[in-house]
């Protein structure tokens, strides 16, 4: 649909950051979202999903949250996502930790953009690590939510999905978006092989991961504006010295 773009992933120059930024810029500021597939390419995507995989076989990944079946009586309760970090310098995620350096050099690239819109409002400096994350099938899903609801420093949600042949008709695992101002219209997202999207992680883009029924893999990438992240770590630790002075009263 219209905004899926196709990268030009002859490589990673700095004209194809620069390209990939202005769509970025335009699609953020139009849409709120966007989706560009062929992102880093097959070879490169192919020894990402190399690398998660192997993470994952070796249990890298913590377990998924306890979610019960639908079924009452059967108290067997599936396992829902199951995630892992990683700051890029393990040694088992070297391309992992390229494709996070190809993500900081784009969104610092749309960061200082001339005419970037709704980007000038923000300092994109920071991020968060990447999520690994894995459905591991069997209808585990994530309930609808807003990923920074209460201004906890997220700006931009980026997530990179590695799923080779995956078919929503049988697979699920769709990514359904609500975002707000576009009149209760949804944005289906496969989450195909080498595809990224990125999105406004506040309340304008409501998602959901319907459920899954094949192992679904995805890595995730937050970046930070600097000063609401400054303001939330300054509220955080405000909290944390509140609590500790009422702990020292009893
Ligand atoms: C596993 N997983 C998620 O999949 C999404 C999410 O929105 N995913 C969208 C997607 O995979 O298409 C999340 O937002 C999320 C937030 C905290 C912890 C785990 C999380
Ligand atoms: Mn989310």
């Amino acid at each position: 649909n219209r905004f899926h773009r196709e990268s030009l992933a002859a490589g990673h120059s700095q004209q194809w950051i620069e390209q990939m930024s202005r769509n970025i810029i335009h699609d953020l500021n139009v849409y709120g979202i966007c989706v560009i597939d062929n992102f880093l390419g097959k070879e490169k995507g192919d020894t990402i999903l190399k690398e998660v995989k192997g993470m994952y076989v070796t249990g890298l990944f913590q377990k998924g949250q306890l979610v019960s079946t639908k079924a009452p009586m059967i108290s067997q309760s599936i396992r829902g996502d199951h995630v892992t970090w990683v700051d890029g310098s393990e040694p088992y995620c070297e391309t992992i930790n390229y494709l996070m350096e190809i993500l900081d050099r784009v969104i610092s690239c749309c960061n200082g953009m001339p005419n970037n819109g709704l980007f000038s409002k923000y300092k994109l400096c920071k991020r968060t690590q990447a999520m690994v994350a894995c459905y591991p099938g069997k209808g585990t899903h994530y309930v609808k939510h807003v990923d920074n609801p209460n201004q906890d420093g997220r700006c931009i949600t980026s997530i990179y999905y590695l799923n080779k042949g995956w078919n929503v008709k049988e697979n699920g695992g769709l990514l359904r978006m609500f975002p707000a101002g576009h009149a209760n219209q949804v944005v289906d997202i496969e989450p195909i092989f080498d595809r990224i999207l990125f999105f406004w992680s506040d309340r304008r883009n409501p998602h959901e991961v319907q459920p899954a029924h094949a192992i679904r893999f995805a890595i995730t990438v937050w970046y930070f504006d600097l000063e609401e992240r400054n303001q939330a770590l300054l509220r955080f630790q405000e909290k944390k010295t509140a609590q500790h002075a009422r702990s020292q009263i009893h």
